[in-house]
């Protein structure tokens, strides 16, 4: 394809070269040009992709695309300059795949907590109605049933558009997706046309990157600015901001406030919830395999973008009566002495905050959590948990998370001085595979364990090595015998 053509959305300005140049492949590492390709240069936050232009010509960059001119780079290689790499990344990766978004119907999902249940919740019900699904998030990515491993929640524009093209070719029609701030305000989903947009909600996270909540909930506007309908949670805050952002048709959903979706009559059990839903007059039974308030909220959220993407009422509720729940979310494993374990990815302090809130409306002895944060995060979120979980438990072990390249040992004493403050009797164990252990040690009939932070993943990331790690595995392996 011709640069031109590729650029055909982006302003830019020609160093040398001319427009007229085919390229034949597109690539943002220099690691990764092929010979005949563009190589795109971004200046990141670690280093800065122009220090790299050379290595790209010598493996054959057919041109350059900077954000500012630069020099040495042979005559018979076009440079070009746009304003922002990243976005006209995007805008390349988008028209270099034929547009595939243009063609299926996209759901994107934004939020602090609950982008990856939501889209779980919606692709139930579009497989139930028979509508090949693609799915975009945390855990993985998918087509149809085909599970395509993802380091990341929403992957940079090229491997975005790739994938999208991937999902045309084998007849994709919806495609749902999480969209997570970083996504947002790096350009990566840029080239996306949004059919339909949700807010879940926004509390404390990501301050490393985003510095201040303003600009964080600023990057979660930008998707209601462009997607053509948004399904907005109005119990939350920032709900109004969102709605006003938005650049279509609105849905509102809520539970304390008035909206278009409301749930009443909430009932929760440690096997689930049910709820009687509120629509245009109508009032339906909702049942889900997931307790909690959340729980609720998530489905409300789904049930607008399945109204949106235009599934009948009925089917939306069956396919979330139907949904088993996700890996990893209020994941339950019991004993035979009758302690019951609960495995969740809540690693944000309204996450962990809910999820022991919903422990407790059910618990019959006393809560053991078992908890830590991650390294190479928002550090300020740690002694915030640690008081929130010493709040709600009656024990707490502070564990390691992902220390990542941070001390672990470190990373638990910034999570102890909440805990700390609340009186809880609790303990550090930096050995999460201890932890566990220690937890099933206290754990009396009735008691709830619940082991945050982790949910799904399979691997512990340590300065030095990352190792195999499953939360499941460990409790149910210190369970042993007595795992039911
Ligand atoms: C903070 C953040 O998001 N950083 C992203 C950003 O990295 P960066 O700007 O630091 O990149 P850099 O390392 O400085 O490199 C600059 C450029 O030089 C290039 N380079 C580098 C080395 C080389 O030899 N040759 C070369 O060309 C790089 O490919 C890059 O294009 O651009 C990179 C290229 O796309 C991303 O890989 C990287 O994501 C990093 C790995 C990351 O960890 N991101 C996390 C925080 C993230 O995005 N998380 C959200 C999850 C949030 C949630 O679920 O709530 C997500 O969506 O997953
Ligand atoms: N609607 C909600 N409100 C608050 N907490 C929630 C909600 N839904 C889920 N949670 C909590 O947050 C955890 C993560 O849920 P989920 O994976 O769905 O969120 P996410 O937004 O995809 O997270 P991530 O940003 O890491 O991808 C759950 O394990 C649960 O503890
Ligand atoms: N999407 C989140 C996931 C955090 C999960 C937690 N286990 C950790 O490693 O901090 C992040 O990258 O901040
Ligand atoms: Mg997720």
């Amino acid at each position: 394809m011709k640069l031109r053509e590729l650029l055909e959305q982006i302003p830019y300005q020609i160093i040398q070269g001319s427009a007229e140049t085919e390229v034949s492949t597109i690539a943002y590492d220099s690691r990764k040009v092929e010979r005949g390709g563009l190589f795109v240069a971004i200046s990141g936050f670690q280093t800065d992709g122009h220090k790299f232009i050379p290595m790209a010509v010598e493996k054959g960059a057919a041109a350059i695309l900077a954000e500012h001119a630069v020099e040495g780079v042979p005559e018979n290689i076009p440079v070009l300059v746009t304003e922002n790499n990243r976005a006209a990344l995007a805008a390349a990766a988008a028209k270099y795949y034929e547009d595939p978004t243009a063609s299926m119907q996209v759901m994107g999902v934004t939020g602090t907590n609950g982008k990856t249940t939501t889209t779980y919740l919606v692709r139930s019900v579009l497989e139930r109605i028979g509508r090949k699904t693609g799915l975009v998030g945390t855990i993985e990515n998918r087509i149809g049933d085909t599970v395509i491993p993802t380091e990341r929640t929403t992957p940079e524009s090229l491997e975005l558009q790739a994938l999208f093209r991937r999902m045309t070719e084998e007849r994709v029609e919806d495609v749902v997706m999480e969209v997570s701030s970083h996504s947002l305000d790096l350009h990566r989903v840029d080239g996306i046309h949004f059919d339909v947009a949700v807010f879940t909600n926004l509390t404390q996270d990501h301050l490393d990157y985003h510095k201040t909540m303003e600009n964080y909930k600023k990057a979660k506007g930008l998707l209601f600015a462009r997607a053509d309908k948004s399904v907005i949670n109005l119990d939350d805050e920032a709900g109004a901001y969102m709605a006003d952002c938005a650049k279509g048709s609105v849905m509102t959903y809520a539970i304390d406030h008035p909206a278009d979706l409301r749930a009443e009559d909430i009932s929760i059990t440690a096997e689930g919830t049910a709820f009687t839903l509120v629509y245009e007059g109508g009032r339906y039974g909702v049942r889900l395999h997931t307790p909690g308030r959340f729980s609720v909220y998530n489905a409300l959220g789904a049930i607008g973008a399945c109204l949106y993407l235009g599934a009948p009422m009925e089917e939306i509720l069956a396919g979330l009566a139907e949904n088993p729940g996700v890996s990893g979310r209020f994941q339950t494993i019991r004993s035979k002495k009758g302690v019951q374990a609960i495995v969740d990815y809540a690693h944000t302090p309204d996450g962990l905050e809910n999820v022991l809130n919903t422990a407790a409306e059910f618990v019959k002895g006393r809560i053991i959590t078992v908890f830590g944060c991650g390294g190479d995060r928002d550090k300020t979120k740690r002694p915030i948990m640690g008081r929130i979980a010493g709040e709600r438990s009656g024990y707490c072990i502070i564990t390691s998370d992902n220390p990542r390249t941070e001390d672990p040992e470190q990373i638990l004493r910034d999570v102890e001085a909440g805990t700390k403050e609340t009186g809880c009797p609790y303990e550090k164990q930096v050995d999460r595979r201890a932890a566990i252990c220690r937890a099933v040690d206290l754990a009396k009939p009735g008691d709830v364990i619940v082991i945050a932070g982790k949910g799904h993943e399979t691997y512990q990331i340590f300065p030095d090595r990352t190792i195999h790690f499953d939360d499941t595995e460990e409790i149910r392996k210190a369970f042993g015998e007595d795992c039911l």
